[in-house]
């Protein structure tokens, strides 16, 4: 049986991911990114889930960046959930909203929900956890002026209340997945295929005038569709980028060999991080 690790503790939302994309599998809990990306370049587990990017708050930096610069393994699939945040206190609350002054929650889940907190909890005093889960589990065990934000299966497994439901400042709220793994036959994912993705790494050759404009054209007259174009440091100096491109196809070896080629001429590096089927799961 194959073993899956996530970003735990029990009730985060990575753990609904793999809960919704995995019907079997042994599945283990780690507190940090890190850590369940470390197991599973390490080959204490087979697998692991890890968020990618969320809808409303952008790219979860330390998953990029760790897969980029520490632990490069290929991503082998994507899952989409819905995201719905709530606001959990725990069983002994019985005040009202300016009763409480602490929020815990994932920097991610906080930033989904700023503008609740300015307008109804602006005096509560932050504090950034590294899961909602795990915020959870805190105010299960903390005073009765804590609140956590999180889901409904943290609400149930840490014995919360829901005190206030879908707190998140926009209702399409969603959360991309990366699957990791060594061996993608490992990978299955009881659910129909929703989209076939590549995701790819370009380092520029040096700051020049067009430079950007020119790798975006190798995809253009290929009529390529590009779904996302970020760039994050490349930890060399100021000003030293790398840019991720999510390309909406499969790899091939004739569209992609050829803009591979085309950038490599230019002087960009280019790799590829994966080409996968993407999941959109409905919880
Ligand atoms: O803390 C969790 O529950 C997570 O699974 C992490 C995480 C994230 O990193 O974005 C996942 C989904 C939500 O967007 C909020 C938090």
């Amino acid at each position: 049986m194959e073993s899956i690790g996530y970003l735990g503790p029990k009730g985060t939302f990575t753990k609904l991911a793999v809960d919704s994309a995995f019907n079997g599998g042994e599945k283990f809990s780690f507190e940090t990114i890190p850590e369940c990306i470390d197991a599973v370049g390490n080959g204490q587990i087979d697998i692991g889930v890890v968020p990618l990017e969320n809808a409303i708050e952008g790219t979860v930096q330390l998953t990029v960046d760790y897969l980029v610069h520490q632990v490069r393994l290929p991503i082998f699939a994507e899952i989409v959930v819905p995201i719905q945040q709530h606001l959990l206190v725990n069983s002994e609350f019985t005040g009202d909203m300016d009763d409480i002054t602490e929020i815990h929650s994932h920097s991610h889940a906080i930033a989904q929900c700023h503008q609740f907190i300015h307008s109804f909890l602006p005096d509560a005093k932050l504090n950034f956890t590294t899961s909602t889960g795990s915020a959870a589990e805190l105010v299960s065990h903390g005073n009765a002026n804590m609140a956590a934000i999180g889901n409904k299966l943290a609400a149930q497994e840490y014995g919360l209340q829901l005190w206030k439901e879908n707190i998140h400042d926009y209702p399409n709220n969603h959360t991309r997945f990366a699957v990791i793994a060594k061996d993608e036959n490992l990978v299955r994912i009881n659910h129909e295929v929703d989209a076939e993705k590549t995701s790819m790494l370009i380092t520029l050759p040096s700051d020049y005038a067009g430079a950007l404009y020119q790798v975006l054209a190798a995809f253009a007259w290929r009529k390529m569709n590009l779904s996302k174009i970020e760039s994050r440091p490349m930890k060399t100096g100021l000003g030293n980028y790398f840019f991720i491109v999510d390309v909406n196809q499969p790899y091939d070896d004739v569209l992609f060999t050829g803009v591979k080629a085309e950038l490599e001429a230019l002087g960009c590096k280019v790799q590829v991080l994966g080409t996968y089927p993407v999941y959109e799961m409905n919880l």
